[in-house]
């Protein structure tokens, strides 16, 4: 059985895809981009600010769900340049304890929705 999870706290997906899906205890997020839910506005300025924003929508995401950081076993981070790979790891590091940071793959890829520079999704376990 898969519950749909939707948030009017998180940016509303911007193609046929729910943020979330719960399926049993597990969680999986859809990658979330850097849009300010608050405007509906890229958040562009620095990778350490779009990086943030993309965090902060998948706290709202989990939020919702009933969930934290700390149930997040699986992280995948797309990003356009790998040489924004320390500043991201900094910011997405303040997320999470050092000792129980989750599973996690980096990938450089050639484009993302919207020109956006990083896009990460989380699979959760309650
Ligand atoms: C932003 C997305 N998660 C997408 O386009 O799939």
């Amino acid at each position: 059985m898969k519950k749909i999870i939707n948030t009017q706290n998180a940016p509303a997906p911007i193609g046929p895809y729910n943020q979330a899906v719960l399926s049993g205890n597990t969680l999986y997020t859809s990658g979330q981009i850097a849009i300010n839910p608050k405007n509906g506005e890229l958040v562009t300025n620095c990778i350490e600010d779009e990086t943030k924003q993309v965090m902060e929508n998948l706290k709202t995401v989990l939020t919702e769900a009933g969930m934290t950081f700390e149930h997040v076993v699986k992280t995948s981070i797309f990003v356009k340049n790998m040489n924004d790979f320390t500043k991201i790891n900094t910011v997405y590091g303040s997320y999470f304890n050092a000792d129980t940071a989750p599973a996690r793959e980096t990938v450089e890829v050639g484009n993302l929705p919207k020109f956006v520079n990083v896009e990460i999704s989380m699979i959760a376990i309650k």
